[in-house]
C-alpha cells in the first residue's frame, strides 16, 4: 500500500491500535488483535503478539483476532476518528479456522447478546463479594448481555455455591453459571475445607450439569488480598470471571452443542 507507508498513515494506524488496545483493556486474555484490510495487505508489528495489517486508501478496516484470525469487527476511519461498527450477521463456523491438520475452536467475547447467565454469589464476606458481583455485572453490560438475561442468586457462604450452581445448570435456562465468593483464612483449618470444597463444588456442578460453571471464588490469606482483588490494586476478579463465562458460553453455543 503506497499511502500507508507514509509517516502519517503509520501514525494513524498506531493511533487505531491504541484505541483498540484501550477499548479492550479489560479483556487482555485471548485477544491479540490485528487489523486486516480486505486487499493488498501490509503489516506493522507492534509487539510479539500484535500486528496490524493494512491495505489501500479505503477507510474501512477489518479487525481480526490474531490468535485464530476470527473476524471481530469493522472499523471505519472518518475525519481522523476511528469508529467501531458492529460485526455483520453471524457467519456459520466463524469462530474456527482450518489448517491442513488442525481445527481450532474458540469462544467469542464479541457476541454475548442473547446469552443467559446466572451468578451465584456468597453473602459471607459481602464487603468483598458485592464489588466482585458489581464487576461481573459491569462486564456483562459492557459486552452487551441484557440485564433481563442475568439472574443473581445469593447463598450464605462459598460452601453452598456448588449445590446451587448445579441446580441452576441443570435447569437448562443458562448458557453459563458464574460463581462468586471470598474465602479468607482465619485461625483454624476451616479455610481449607471451605476453599477446597467451594472449588470442587463448582467443578462438579459444571461436570454434572454440562453447563460451564466459572470459578470466581477468591481464596485469600487476609482481607487486604481479597479487597485488592475486588476492585482494588489487583483488579476485579469478578469482572475477569464474567469474561470467562462469556467465552465459555460462546464456545459451547458455537462448537460444543449436543
Ligand atoms: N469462612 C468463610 C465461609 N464460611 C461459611 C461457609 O461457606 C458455609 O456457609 C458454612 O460453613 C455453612 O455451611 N464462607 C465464605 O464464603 N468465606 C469464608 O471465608
Ligand atoms: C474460612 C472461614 O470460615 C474463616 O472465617 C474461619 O475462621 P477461623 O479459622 O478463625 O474459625
Amino acid at each position: 500500500m503506497a499511502a500507508a507507508s507514509s509517516a502519517s498513515s503509520s501514525l494513524l494506524l498506531h493511533r487505531l491500535h491504541d484505541d483498540y488496545s484501550s477499548s479492550l483493556s479489560s479483556s487482555k486474555r485471548g485477544l491479540n488483535l490485528s487489523l486486516l484490510h480486505s486487499r493488498k495487505i501490509s503489516s506493522i508489528r507492534f509487539s510479539p503478539n500484535c500486528k496490524i495489517y493494512y491495505g489501500s486508501s479505503n477507510s474501512s478496516f477489518l479487525l481480526f483476532n490474531e490468535y485464530s484470525y476470527l473476524f471481530v469487527s469493522i472499523i471505519t476511519v472518518r475525519f481522523g476518528k476511528s469508529v467501531i461498527c458492529r460485526p455483520p450477521a453471524e457467519k456459520k463456523k466463524s469462530s474456527s479456522f482450518q489448517t491442513d491438520a488442525v481445527r481450532q475452536l474458540t469462544g467469542f467475547l464479541t457476541k454475548a447478546e442473547g446469552f443467559r447467565f446466572a451468578i451465584v454469589v456468597a453473602r459471607f464476606n459481602e464487603i468483598v463479594t458485592r464489588p466482585l458481583l458489581e464487576g461481573a455485572l459491569d462486564t456483562f453490560k459492557k459486552y452487551s448481555v441484557r440485564e433481563e438475561d442475568i439472574d443473581v442468586v445469593w447463598v450464605p457462604g462459598s460452601f453452598e455455591i456448588g449445590l446451587v450452581a448445579q441446580k441452576l445448570g441443570k435447569s437448562g435456562k443458562y448458557h453459563s453459571i458464574l460463581c462468586i465468593g471470598a474465602v479468607v483464612r482465619g485461625d483454624t483449618t476451616h479455610y481449607d475445607a471451605v476453599a477446597n470444597n467451594a472449588a470442587s463444588g463448582v467443578l462438579s456442578a459444571g461436570l454434572s450439569s454440562g453447563v460451564p460453571c466459572v470459578f470466581g471464588v477468591l481464596t485469600c490469606e487476609d482481607m487486604d488480598q481479597a479487597l485488592n482483588r475486588a476492585g482494588g490494586k489487583a483488579g476485579n476478579k469478578g469482572s475477569e470471571a464474567a469474561l470467562t463465562a462469556i467465552e465459555m458460553a460462546s464456545l459451547f453455543e458455537h462448537h460444543l452443542k449436543d
